[in-house]
């Protein structure tokens, strides 16, 4: 059987390089290309490329999306920075190009895949919810796509269970003092030296606590969900998002 021909975009940075050595050692892939800031994307279509892992950062990966996409090259993509915005662009590109995917995924941990599944289950059972998330001080941005993603998620599960707004009676005397709101679920980020990516999500009701807590200790987590992505993609044409989609979570 023909092996996948994969390009990884980003390939110098701290998960792109983890990526080039994860797509090197699977067997039924074969790495064609590996971009760096500057390099010509052109190198995609000269090496074949029929899938491309982007991993660069916010304001690189719309342009490289565009392109893939403009060639038929699916895309499985970590870089964050996504907006409802980005996302109707990406998906008018994809309806000019029928029968290619692209997997936006906010993080490829299984771990954090289920962090979220979990959150959006436990969202409607408690009346306060907010996000933590930590990450080294090296990350481009904040809050973490994943910590967006799961508040969002939080945040359309109360809303479905018809959930009344969170009680919080604070004035702050200080901005930014109770975090970012993203849907009305506040969102407080840590950038510390020594860590990768964690987050927490606490729910709390009535006497109780819940907090769920996940830690990505080494990119390698990232890299059983970006084969999955990559495996996957060429058979789900227009835009998945969430790699909770290419996961049998029962
Ligand atoms: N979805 C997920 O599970 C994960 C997502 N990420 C995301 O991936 C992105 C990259 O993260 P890191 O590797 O930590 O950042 P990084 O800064 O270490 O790496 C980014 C690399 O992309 C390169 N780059 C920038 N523009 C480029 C372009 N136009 N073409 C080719 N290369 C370009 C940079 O030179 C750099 O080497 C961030 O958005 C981060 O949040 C990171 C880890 C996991
Ligand atoms: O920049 C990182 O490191 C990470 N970025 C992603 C995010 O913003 O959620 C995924 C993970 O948290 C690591």
């Amino acid at each position: 059987m023909s092996k996948l021909r994969v390009a990884v975009i980003g390939a110098k940075g701290r998960i792109g390089s983890e990526a080039v050595k994860a797509v090197e050692a699977a067997e039924d892939m074969e790495l064609v290309a590996a971009l760096g800031r500057g390099d010509r994307l052109e190198a995609l279509t000269d090496a074949g490329a029929q899938v491309a892992v982007e991993l660069t950062n916010p304001d690189a990966v719309m342009g490289n999306l565009d392109f893939c996409v403009r060639h038929g090259i699916h895309g499985v993509v970590g870089t964050t920075g996504w907006t409802d915005e980005r996302l109707a662009q990406l998906r008018t590109a994809l309806a000019a190009s029928p029968g290619t995917g692209v997997l936006i995924a906010p993080n490829f941990s299984v771990g954090a895949v289920l962090t979220m599944t979990f959150a959006r289950q436990a969202a409607k059972f408690f009346e306060s919810a907010e996000v933590i998330e930590l990450h080294h001080p090296n990350k481009a941005d904040a809050p973490s796509g994943t910590a967006t993603r799961t508040a969002q998620l939080v945040a359309a599960a109360r809303a479905e269970a018809g959930c009344a707004p969170q009680p919080d009676a604070t004035s702050t005397a200080l901005d930014g003092a109770r975090g970012a709101s993203v849907d009305g679920v506040p969102v407080h980020s840590v950038r510390l030296r020594g860590l990768l990516a964690h987050q927490e999500v606490l729910f709390g009701g009535v006497g109780e606590t819940l907090t769920i807590r996940h830690d990505s200790l080494h990119h390698s987590s990232f890299m059983p969900g970006i084969l999955l992505g990559a495996r996957r993609v060429v058979s789900t044409p227009g835009l998945t998002v969430g790699l909770e989609h290419f996961l049998d979570l029962g």
